[in-house]
Parts: structure tokens; C-alpha cells; sequence
């Protein structure tokens, strides 16, 4: 945002006309939402920069549509455009409130918009703003916040102390990550954006992006009339054990509703019939278990026998954790270059991240919070306050693309992250983990890249689950992981 908002200004674009275009923007999806406003009571909270500043502009917008408005600023002295709209509302008839008559305006409030803190914010709230923070939080009224939530780290999510918990936050010119990415997304509330008149020739190439349909066009790759089973992608799922056949079933299931040709699993010995009566289009095999009925490191050379024939692996769901795990996964990333993906038990078996960094193909790990914090060996609480870096840093460390799960499925390579769009509370249920591998690993059998097939194959996962709850009108709550195989292909469909 900061470059764009340069690059704009180079093209001498004064930063007044773009605060004025935002604010302007800002108000109109303002009176949207919560309009006529016409006397009601808003007060507009002000920090001590430009996104003060859009807070003066906003609160002349609101005055014109004919508010009772007030407005705390939090400095007695403004420079550049604040100061210049601040200036305009001291030439009106707008109410500008001290910190004593704050909370009485507060409680008196219809509507509150919260211009403390925007882009300019990091780290922990200081001084007085915690607490008008906390007042806001407390207040009855709706909040709409600009640009950003004050106490969210627009760039990263991260909420280090009190943040605003708004209904609305209007954005200028993009979505703040920190709108999205949780913690900080869960209180931005709905999210819209506001065209401020930046010209292509200031755009910027963003390195965190919003994985919609739209910038997924071409990515899924299709079947020719000339395809054959194997050449339309051909899976190997190592998965399951003796008393755990249904996230391998679950697998499979979400990787032939994914486009895979072929699908083989490898499996305990004592598990396959199972699986393989569950499993009809799949080719089923078992492996040497130890006592526990987990597939053994002796599996290795008849799970490396079966990679011949594929063109790609899932490696993990209810494989089991403990020594013949980590000598499984171990055997078989250092025995193919196949596409890997890993999940579950088989990241879990992992000494760390830098395991996977000497692996010459192309290898993803889908992991959620819990995961991940076991991984890095820092723990679910740290990973789920830095998501965004704690997916980074994994890509990093393990050279390898980097799924992590979560309202907010983030899919970080290199130095790219892809946040998810879609998605609902509803795949809150045990075994939508196991169909996203299998829609993944699909995707990777087919060709994609990882980062591609890690991000289309959540996006398609969030969309299923959003089909399902539109077309049966059901609660959320009775949503089942295998209800999602009936909606896949029409999410896919939607990519087409
Ligand atoms: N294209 C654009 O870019 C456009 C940008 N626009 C708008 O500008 C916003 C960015 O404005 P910005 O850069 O002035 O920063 P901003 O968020 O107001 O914060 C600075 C203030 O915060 C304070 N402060 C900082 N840290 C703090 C802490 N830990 N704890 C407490 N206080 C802290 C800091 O205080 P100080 O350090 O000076 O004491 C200073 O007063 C952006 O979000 C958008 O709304 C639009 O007008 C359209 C065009
Ligand atoms: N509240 C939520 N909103 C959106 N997606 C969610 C939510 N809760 C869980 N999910 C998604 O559901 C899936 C759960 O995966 P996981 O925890 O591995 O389940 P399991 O291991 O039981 O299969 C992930 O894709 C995750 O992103
Ligand atoms: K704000």
C-alpha cells in the first residue's frame, strides 16, 4: 500500500486527493450499510495520523448526509492533510469533543467510526489509545473501522494487545492483510474495498495475494481427448492403519472428485480389504505393520514399488506418530522425487522443517495450527498469533510450499502467500483435513505446481463447502467431511 501510495504521488497525485477519494469512497459504503443516517448520532474517533486524517474527511462526508456528528481527536496538533481537514470541520458545525466528554459521546453513539490507528501501526497500542479502545469495544453501538482495525497489524494480522472489533471495515484501495489473515481478521468484520484513483502505472506486484476464482483462471489443469488413466494423473495415498480406514477413504474419495485418473493406496496390511471394499475405483494394497497395526518401516520398498506407477503421493493421514512413522516418511522422501504431499501424522513424524529442504521434488505440507507449532516446536498459541510469519518461515526453512489450515487457509512458497477466499465454519468437523489432501494431491498428479494445486485445492475445498450449505439450506452444524464429494466437482466447475 505504502509503494502504491508512492508511486501514485510520483505521478503527482497529491496524497490530499487520495486521502479525499478514500474517505469520500469510504463514507458512501458507510451510508451503504448503515445509512440514512440523517439524525443519528456518530462519533468518529481520530488518531494523530492520515488515518485521523480519512477520520476528518469521513466525518464531513457523514455531516453533509446530515449526522449529529462528533469527533475526538487524539492530538491537539495536525501537519498536512489531516490538518487541512480538521481545519474545514472547525469551520462547521461539527462537534470536535474532548477526552472527558468521550465516553458520554460514546454511550450516546448510533455509530462509530474508528479512525485511530491504520497502516502507519505496529506492535502493541500505546498510551490512552488501549483504553479508548477498550471503551469502543464495550460501547453498544456498530463500529466501522478505516482502513484497518486500530491495534491490527495491517501487514501481518498480528494483534499484540487491545484491538477494535468492528462490523465494517472499509479499506482504501485493497484489503489490508491484516483484515484478512487472523487474528486480525476475526475483527475487521466484512470487509470492503474503495477504489482511491491509483493509476495502473503505480500498482504494485503484491507478495501476499487473495486466492478468488478469479485469480485462479488457467490454473486447473485439464484433460485432453487423448488422456488416459495414468496420464490424467495418477495418485499413490499412504495412509491409515490397522484401526484407521477412514481418512484413507476420505483421501481417495476427495482425490477422484478432484480429477485424478487413478488413484492407488497403500495401507496396513490388516486395514486394506477394508479400504478396498470402500474404495471401488481404487487399487489397494497392503504393507508390513508393526504390533501396533501401523504401517512399519519395512513398508517402504513395497510403498516405493507402487510410486512407479504415479505421478504423485499423499503421505500421512492416520499413518500413526512414533519410530516406524518418522523411518516411513524419512524412506520415502529420500527414495522418489515424485510430487509429495504431507499431512497429518507424516509432519508430525518430521524432526523439523529443514527435513524436507534437501528433497530435490516438489513437496507441500498442509498442517494446521496444532501441526505447524509442533513442527517448529513453538506451539499452536504462536503460531495461530503469527500466522502469516510462522508460514513463511516454514516455507523457508523447508524449501517446500506450506499449507497452513484455518479460517484463513494461508499457502505460503518462496516468497509468496496466497490467502483463501472461501470457506465456512461448517468444515469445522473432523475429516475435511483428509479431503483437502486428496483434492490436492489430485491437482499435483495432474501437473500443477505446488503452490497452485495448494491454493486451487483450497479454494475448490472452501467452495464445496459453501455449495453444500447454499444448495441444502442446512445448519452448519450437520455438515459432514464426506458431504463434500457431492459439491467438489461444481466447485471445480466454477474454475472451468
Ligand atoms: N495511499 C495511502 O497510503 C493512503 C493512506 N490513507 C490513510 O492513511 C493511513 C496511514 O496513515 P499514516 O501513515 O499516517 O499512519 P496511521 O495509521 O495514521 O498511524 C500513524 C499514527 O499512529 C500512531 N502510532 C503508531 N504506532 C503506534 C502505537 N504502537 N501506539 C500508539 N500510537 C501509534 C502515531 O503516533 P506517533 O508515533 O506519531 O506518536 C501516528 O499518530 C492509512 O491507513 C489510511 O487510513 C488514505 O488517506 C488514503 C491514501
Ligand atoms: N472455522 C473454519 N472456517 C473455515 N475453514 C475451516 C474452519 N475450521 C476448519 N476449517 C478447515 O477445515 C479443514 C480441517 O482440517 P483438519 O483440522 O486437518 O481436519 P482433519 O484432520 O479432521 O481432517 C481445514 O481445511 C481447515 O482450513
Ligand atoms: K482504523
Amino acid at each position: 500500500m505504502t509503494r502504491a501510495d508512492r508511486g501514485a504521488q510520483a505521478l503527482g497525485i497529491p496524497g490530499g486527493v487520495l486521502m479525499e477519494r478514500a474517505s469520500v469512497g469510504m463514507s458512501r459504503a458507510i451510508l451503504d450499510s448503515f445509512g440514512p443516517l440523517a439524525g443519528r448520532r456518530v462519533l468518529v474517533a481520530a488518531g494523530g495520523g492520515n488515518n485521523g486524517g480519512d477520520g476528518f474527511v469521513i466525518a464531513r462526508e457523514l455531516y453533509r448526509a446530515g449526522a449529529d456528528v462528533a469527533v475526538f481527536a487524539t492530538k491537539d496538533e495536525y501537519g498536512g492533510d489531516a490538518a487541512v481537514n480538521l481545519d474545514v470541520l472547525r469551520n462547521l458545525a461539527v462537534r470536535l469533543v474532548g477526552r472527558d466528554a468521550f465516553s458520554e459521546e460514546l454511550a450516546g453513539a448510533d455509530l462509530v467510526v474508528d479512525a485511530l490507528l491504520g497502516t502507519g501501526f505496529e506492535g502493541e497500542v500505546r498510551g490512552d489509545l488501549s483504553g479508548l479502545i477498550r471503551e469502543i469495544n464495550d460501547a453498544a453501538a456498530p463500529v466501522v473501522a478505516v482502513d484497518v482495525p486500530s491495534g491490527v497489524n495491517g501487514s501481518t494480522g498480528e494483534v499484540e494487545g487491545p484491538a477494535v472489533r468492528a462490523d465494517l471495515t472499509v479499506c482504501a484501495h485493497a484489503a489490508k492483510v491484516g483484515c484478512v489473515v487472523s487474528p486480525g481478521g476475526d475483527h475487521a468484520g466484512r470487509v470492503e474495498v474503495v477504489d482511491i484513483g491509483i493509476p495502473p502505472e503505480a500498482e504494485v506486484e503484491a507478495a501476499t495475494t487473495w486466492t478468488d476464482a478469479a485469480s485462479l483462471r488457467g490454473v486447473v489443469p485439464r484433460r485432453t481427448g487423448a488422456a488416459h488413466k495414468y496420464s490424467a494423473g495418477s495418485l499413490l495415498i499412504v495412509a491409515g492403519s490397522s484401526s484407521a480406514t477412514g481418512a484413507t477413504v476420505m483421501v481417495g474419495r476427495g482425490a477422484q472428485r478432484a480429477g485424478c485418473g487413478i488413484v492407488f493406496v497403500v495401507t496396513s496390511e490388516s486395514a486394506a480389504h477394508r479400504v478396498d471394499a470402500a474404495l471401488t475405483e481404487a487399487l489397494v494394497s497392503g504393507a508390513p505393520e508393526d504390533g501396533d497395526g501401523l504401517m512399519s518401516g519395512d513398508a517402504v520398498e513395497h510403498i516405493l514399488g507402487m510410486s512407479e506407477r504415479a505421478s504423485a503421493i499423499v503421505l500421512g493421514p492416520a499413518a500413526g506418530v512414533g519410530e516406524g512413522g518418522r523411518r516411513l516418511v524419512e524412506g520415502i522422501l529420500n527414495g522418489t522425487d515424485l510430487p509429495i504431499l504431507l499431512d497429518a501424522d507424516a509432519i508430525t513424524n518430521l524432526p523439523g522443517p529443514g527435513a524436507l529442504a534437501a528433497r530435490s521434488g516438489p513437496t507441500v505440507i498442509t498442517p494446521h495450527a496444532g501441526e505447524l507449532g509442533r513442527l517448529l516446536g513453538t506451539g499452536a498459541k504462536e503460531v495461530s498469533a503469527r500466522r502469516l510469519s510462522s508460514a513463511r518461515r516454514t516455507a523457508e526453512e523447508s524449501r517446500s510450499c506450506v499449507l497452513l489450515k484455518g479460517t484463513d487457509t494461508l499457502v505460503a512458497e518462496g516468497e509468496r502467500v496466497a490467502v483463501n477466499s472461501t470457506g465456512t465454519h461448517a468444515l469445522a468437523t473432523a475429516g475435511t483435513g483428509d479431503v483437502l489432501s486428496g483434492v490436492i494431491g489430485a491437482l499435483l498428479s495432474r501437473g500443477a505446481d505446488p503452490y497452485d494445486a495448494a491454493r486451487t485445492g483450497a479454494w475448490a475445498h472452501g467452495r464445496a463447502a459453501e455449495l453444500w450449505l447454499e444448495r441444502t439450506g442446512r445448519p452448519v452444524e450437520s455438515m459432514v467431511a464426506t458431504d463434500l464429494f457431492e459439491y467438489l466437482p461444481e466447485a471445480f466447475a466454477e474454475l472451468l
